[in-house]
């Protein structure tokens, strides 16, 4: 019987096209979501239980039913600007819950977790690459939340065991390979997509957030990573966890930058013509630059992007984008 694994928020982007890559690799994905941002018809390569993280019951009762051996831990808000305007729905979700949800799977006996960060809980770069080692001064609510998280799991491994996997992702980009799943967030706040469906005429104009960044073209500069790579990076931290592995706080990017505006000029390339936009303000919370130094991952769990590059990322987001529209699913 293949072994299962519980998927806090398994029926979210990068929550779904991991639950697939998991299923690839011989495991169960469990999904547990209460569908405030995710899809029922995400869920495809396990069952879903349609619940909060922070239900006890739910989460015992699971554990049990499934014979749970690892929990992957997606579930949160993510949106940086969301957590300037509204910073006690990010503490609700990202730390209490999260807390009643581990607490939960400890009380289960369960001892390996992999939770998804972030590389907001960097803050401003003080030098780039960031490797793990760089200061941790989150300069918005939800990078907060995250790293808060991220200090609650080392107390938690020091008193009741719980080895773990901290996978602080850049940003996360595209679609799965055989459009079976993609990006559908309501509404759409990442500029992948946006880009995308502005291209595709299904979305407003692209704003290009800042044009006055100290970076070289003056848009802000972020390391995109394909979602199927960031799904690859899950199954292997899953496999170090599960043959008894350390904890470890690793890095997932490509140690790339790209600004906005030359996503905006590879977009053009991708899709063959030019994308409507217009230049706008900063948007409140954005940092100017986040780079990975990535090598930590590569050396610890030998992962290496494969789909990272950003023609497959924006050709993959166009192909899913273009097979939704119409099909009522995202766009
Ligand atoms: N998208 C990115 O670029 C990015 C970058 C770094 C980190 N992350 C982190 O990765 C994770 C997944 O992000 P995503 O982009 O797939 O987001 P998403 O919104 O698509 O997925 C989150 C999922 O969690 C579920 N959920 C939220 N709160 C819940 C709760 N209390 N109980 C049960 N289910 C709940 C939602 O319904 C959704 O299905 C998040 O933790 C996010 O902070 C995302
Ligand atoms: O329509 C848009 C959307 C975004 N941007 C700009 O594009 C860059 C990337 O923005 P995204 O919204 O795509 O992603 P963020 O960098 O804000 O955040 C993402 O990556 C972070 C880690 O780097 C977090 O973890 C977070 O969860 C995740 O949403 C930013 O400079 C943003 O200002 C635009 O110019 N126009």
């Amino acid at each position: 019987m293949a072994p299962a694994v519980l998927v806090s928020g398994g029926a979210g982007y990068i929550g779904s096209h991991t639950c697939k890559c998991l299923a690839a690799a011989g495991f169960l994905p469990v999904t547990l979501d209460n569908l405030s941002t995710g899809h029922r018809w995400a869920v495809k390569w396990g069952p879903l239980i349609e619940a909060d993280i922070a239900d006890r019951a739910v989460v015992m009762e699971t554990v049990d039913r499934y014979r749970i051996v690892a929990a992957l831990h997606f579930a949160a808000h993510s949106l940086v600007g969301e957590s300037m305007r509204d910073p006690l729905k990010y503490y609700d979700n990202n730390v209490t819950r999260a807390l009643a949800f581990a607490a939960a799977l400890i009380d289960t006996g369960i001892d390996q977790f992999v939770f998804s960060s972030t590389a907001s809980v960097y803050g401003m770069p003080v030098h780039l690459p960031m490797a793990e080692d760089h200061p941790t001064r989150p300069i918005n609510p939800y990078g907060a939340t995250k790293l808060a998280f991220e200090g609650a799991l080392r107390d938690l491994q020091g008193a009741y065991g719980l080895r773990h996997v901290i996978l602080r992702y850049f940003n996360a980009a595209g679609a799965d390979g055989d459009g079976e799943i993609g990006e559908a967030h309501e509404p759409e706040t990442h500029l992948i997509p946006n880009m995308v469906l502005a291209g595709l005429g299904a979305g407003s104009v692209l704003d290009i957030f800042g044009t006055d960044y100290p970076t070289p073209d003056g848009t802000a500069i972020r390391d995109y990573v394909h979602v199927g790579d960031l799904a690859q990076a899950h199954v292997a931290a899953l496999r170090h966890l599960l043959a008894g592995g350390e904890s470890l706080t690793l890095n997932v990017g490509t140690g790339k930058g790209l600004s906005v505006a030359e996503i905006l000029a590879k977009g053009a390339e991708v899709l063959g013509h030019a994308v409507p936009h217009r230049l706008s303000a900063r948007r409140v919370g954005d940092p100017p630059s986040l780079v990975a130094d990535a090598s930590a991952i590569h050396r610890r769990l030998g992962w290496e992007p494969r789909w990272s590059d950003v023609d497959t990322i924006i050709r993959t987001a166009a192909a899913w984008h273009s097979s939704q529209r119409g099909a009522g699913k995202a766009g």
